[in-house]
């Protein structure tokens, strides 16, 4: 997939998702599958996303002149770390989100610098200069919520209207709300799916939730970094991770988690899923200062520093609680990993 962060290095005519997608939901994949395209993929050279010193335009001009390229267009950095000056964090950082759309089957990420300039475009600017002189779209899609211009001045439907001026379609997809029996009472209906719930979700550590309204597991990425080499000595080695700053952390206490070790594993290969326990807290038991990230692998033995591990959150056990010694800590950590092991064979 092709990563364009200027409208200058944009692979042209598109097909146009617009918004911002964090956490690339199943609402968000939904507001993406009208642009998406059943012909093969016009961009198989330009795998590897970011070079843009050496852009591909040349070597993938499309074919046809109806080809265009699937593309998911968003804002860098996000309106809101715009106008608040404040760093936010991602339920998908860039690279996740790269992941996420490219196995989706999109062709191109375009990252329109949310800047003075762009944010003062009036709705009917926005659709000249950036939509059509810019991207040269052809078609279009959003969410039923999406709005843009000058203080948000435009609604979806405001776009459909504009964009018909230029002959181009804009497919206006209805907020998805997602039912299921969550609850030992029935069925429960949810608000509409959006990156906030998921934030909510996460937040409060209803997992299931959260990963029903993602479409698959909410995930931690990192590399294993060493701590103080005091799990051995309890039985209990943690794999401690260094997690990206602008990664979304649940709320902290301990989870049961599926593992897959990254790194050394050729790009094709689907990683073994090894079953853990996960603990997101301080350690007040051995006066912790800093949040930490450990996860216990079962049944498994071996050295992972420097290694990248993907880890899955299944669900949420319990708190982090200060323990009076660490023979307790120990205890509670074997039965944590009892009831992870029934939850993650499908026991309970
Ligand atoms: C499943 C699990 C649950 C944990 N629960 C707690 C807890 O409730 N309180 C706490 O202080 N530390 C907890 N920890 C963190 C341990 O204190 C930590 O793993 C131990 O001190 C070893 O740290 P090290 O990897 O830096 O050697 C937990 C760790 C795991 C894996
Ligand atoms: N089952 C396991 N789960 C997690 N890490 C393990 C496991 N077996 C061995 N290890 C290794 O042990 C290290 C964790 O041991 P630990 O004593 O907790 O040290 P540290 O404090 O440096 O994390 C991991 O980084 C990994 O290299």
């Amino acid at each position: 997939m092709w990563v364009a962060s200027s409208t200058a290095s944009v692979l042209r005519p598109t097909t146009v998702a617009l918004g911002k997608f964090d956490g690339v939901h199943l609402g968000h994949q939904r507001v993406i599958q009208p642009i998406l395209q059943p012909a093969p993929n016009k961009a198989g050279e330009m795998e590897k996303w970011g070079d843009e010193a050496n852009s591909p335009q040349k070597s993938v001009t499309p074919q046809a002149q109806e080809l265009t390229y699937s593309t998911v267009v968003t804002f860098r950095p996000h309106p809101q770390e715009f106008f608040t000056g404040t760093p936010r964090t991602w339920l998908t950082p860039l690279d996740e989100k790269v992941q996420q759309l490219r196995s989706l089957g999109v062709e191109q990420l375009v990252l329109l610098p949310f800047d003075k300039e762009l944010s003062a475009l009036s709705p009917e600017d926005f659709v000249d200069k950036i939509l059509v002189q810019q991207l040269q779209c052809q078609r279009i899609s959003v969410g039923q919520d999406f709005c843009f211009g000058k203080q948000r001045q435009g609604t979806a439907k405001d776009l459909q209207l504009l964009a018909a001026n230029y002959n181009i379609p804009v497919t206006i997809v209805p907020l998805q709300t997602h039912t299921d029996n969550l609850s030992d009472s029935g069925f429960v209906s949810l608000p509409p799916i959006s990156t906030s719930l998921i934030r909510q979700c996460l937040e409060s550590g209803d997992i299931k939730s959260a990963n029903l309204c993602l479409g698959r597991p909410y995930t931690l990425f990192g590399i294993v970094i060493q701590g103080q080499q005091l799990g051995r000595t309890i039985g209990f080695p943690t794999a401690n991770l260094q997690i990206p700053s602008d990664k979304f952390l649940p709320r902290q206490g301990v989870y049961a988690v599926t593992v897959s070790i990254l790194s050394d594993i050729p790009d094709a290969t689907t990683p073994q899923l090894i079953l853990g326990v996960m603990n997101i807290g301080n350690r007040p038991t051995v006066n912790g200062t800093n949040s930490s990230v450990e996860v216990h692998l079962f049944d498994w033995s071996g050295d992972l520093y420097g290694q990248q591990l993907a880890v899955q959150i299944i669900e949420f056990l319990r708190p982090e609680q200060k323990f009076a010694s660490l023979e307790a800590l120990k205890n509670q950590i074997q039965q944590d990993s009892t009831i992870a092991r029934k939850i993650l064979s499908g026991e309970c």
